[in-house]
């Protein structure tokens, strides 16, 4: 090492060393034993002035304070490696996932639509008029969401409502086993496989905001036919939240997290639609009229789609 860096490091070690050295004087709790490198320091700094140069200058206290330093930081990030993170997929297993590399439906058997559009977009509504006349199956993500959070002893609770309230996207394997299980339960419920005389149909509201979750779903519950895009204004759809908030009681229906859940739509959600739309998978509407002329473009739109 060259001698003035030498020497500056000294300075500011016996600096140091004896500004705590003078408080251990006064409070018990900071007392130097004579067994320390630090008060070896002490003890070999008296005048706290720096080496002449060239003196035999002990480095040794130096060396333990970088291998603590780095066996320390060994030690905790193995111990981080080892907890579970928040969002680990572990947890979802707990909703009885059991991994598989094909799609527990054949989009043969089963039609899936998913219905997406910013927050207050009017997807819920579309959806209503949908499952009326066409006898879809209506799982909106959201709601099976909040069901989940609200549900006596759910070990998910705390997480989703954070998420919720903040705009963010609950990790995909949480998300894609309720919409499995809701599906799993509705064609059981039917007796016959079957929902409605036909088979499964169903409108998967509000999903997926997330690539994951689009590709996770295809992969392992069933393949999509097709997106139904609800496409509106961000003022419109800001308009219409913060009056269905008056009496929604919902969260995240209040300025803050409409301008977090906006945030996550353009970021998040839109890649999806986009990535949709290149493979020629998307029905785009315009969610600005009022809702009776939004449902009869979609109607318009739909028909010859196979539904
Ligand atoms: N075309 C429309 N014109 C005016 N208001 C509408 C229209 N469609 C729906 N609304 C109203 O806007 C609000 C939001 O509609 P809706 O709940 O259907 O949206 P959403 O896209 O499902 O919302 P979110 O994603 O937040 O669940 C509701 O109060 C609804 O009555
Ligand atoms: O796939 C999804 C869908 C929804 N969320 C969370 O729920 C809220 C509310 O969704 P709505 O469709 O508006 O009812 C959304 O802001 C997300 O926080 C999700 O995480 N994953």
């Amino acid at each position: 090492m060259a001698a003035p860096t030498q020497r500056l490091l000294w300075r500011q070690l016996t600096r140091a060393t004896s500004r705590s050295a003078s408080r251990s004087a006064s409070s018990p709790c900071l007392r130097l034993t004579s067994t320390s490198p630090a008060s070896a320091f002490a003890r070999t700094s008296k005048a706290s002035s720096p080496p002449p140069e060239g003196s035999n200058v002990k480095f040794w206290p130096f060396v333990v304070i970088i291998v603590l330093g780095s066996l320390g930081y060994t030690f905790l990030v193995t111990r981080r490696a080892e907890m579970p993170a928040i969002d680990a997929p572990k947890k979802a297993d707990a909703l009885g996932a059991p991994p598989k590399s094909t799609p527990t439906f054949s989009a043969d058997d089963v039609t899936v639509v998913f219905v997406l559009g910013g927050p207050g977009a009017g997807k819920g509504t579309q959806c209503a008029n949908l499952v009326a006349d066409y006898g879809f199956h209506h799982l909106s993500a959201g709601d099976l969401l909040r069901a989940e959070q609200d549900r006596p002893g759910s070990q998910f609770g705390d997480l989703i409502k954070d998420y919720i309230k903040n705009g963010l996207i609950v990790p995909m394997e949480v998300t894609v086993q309720l919409l499995e299980n809701a599906m799993v339960a509705a064609i059981d419920s039917s007796g016959k496989g079957e929902i409605a005389g036909k088979k499964g149909k169903f409108l998967i509201d509000g999903f997926p905001r997330k690539m994951d979750q689009a590709h996770k779903f295809e992969e392992s519950v069933c393949p999509a036919k097709f997106v139904l895009f609800y496409d509106c204004p961000e003022a419109e759809m800001e308009r219409r939240l913060l009056n269905r908030g008056k009496t929604s009681g919902r969260t995240d229906d209040n300025a803050e997290s409409i301008r977090k859940r906006f945030r996550t739509f353009i970021e998040t959600s839109m890649p999806v639609v986009d990535y949709y739309e290149k493979l020629g998978r998307v029905i785009k509407v315009d969610a600005t009229p009022k809702p009776e002329d939004v449902y009869k473009d979609t109607q318009k739109q739909i028909a010859g789609k196979g539904i």
